[in-house]
């Protein structure tokens, strides 16, 4: 397993080692000494699976406020997204920025997304199924969202036509966003 370091302090891209042969491939998707031996020191605790049928839908952008903020282990099992993440974090030199990564069921690289960044991710192609870990547990009341489009973050998507969620398009701007992370 290898760690890409990034444009912003704790997010990291992983590649797993991948063994193939003949019959197809075997890899470790995570393995909790490596990743303690890496420094990180995640419980995680609840496992999420999405699929989205068409290519130019967009999830996000997502966050959970403290106490329930959550770090996430983001991969994908079939097909392929541009996976998006935003510093959120208020006494970050970044904060506002963001940064995007291809994750594909080809590439098997994973995006650590650490407490005080809001994700989302458009897909590239039809029936793409994201899994990811998570070290807090789901929490409606904390769970929060800013606008895909906003402006002010001027994120590059692959679309400007997405498939979003009713909720998805009701997010507010960074500017009026609720965060809170502890
Ligand atoms: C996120 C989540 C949703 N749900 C429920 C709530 C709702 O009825 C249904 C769909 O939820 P959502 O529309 O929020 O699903 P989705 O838009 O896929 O939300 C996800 O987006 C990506 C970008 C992330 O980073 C994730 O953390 C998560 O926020 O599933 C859970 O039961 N547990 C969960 O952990």
């Amino acid at each position: 397993m290898r760690t890409v370091e990034t444009p912003f302090a704790g997010v990291y891209i992983i590649e797993p080692q991948v063994h193939g042969d003949q019959r197809g491939f075997f890899m470790e998707s995570y393995n909790n000494r490596t990743f303690q031996q890496l420094g990180f020191n995640h419980t995680f605790v609840q496992d999420n699976h999405s699929l989205s049928i068409e290519a130019g839908t967009i999830r996000g952008l997502h966050y959970q406020n403290s106490p329930m903020a959550q770090t996430k282990l983001v991969r994908v099992i079939a097909g392929a997204i541009y996976d998006v993440v935003v510093d959120l974090r208020k006494t970050s030199s970044t904060f506002g920025q963001w940064m995007s990564v291809i994750l594909s069921e080809s590439n098997k690289r994973q995006l650590l997304v650490p407490v005080g960044f809001a994700h989302g991710f458009c897909t590239i192609t039809s029936n793409t199924q994201v899994i990811y870990k998570v070290d807090e547990l789901y929490s409606p009341q904390l769970d929060r969202g800013i606008l895909w489009n906003d402006p002010e973050l001027n994120i590059d998507w692959p679309t400007s036509i997405p498939i979003l969620s009713d909720k998805d398009n009701m997010h507010p701007l960074l500017k009026d966003a609720d965060i809170y992370f502890d």
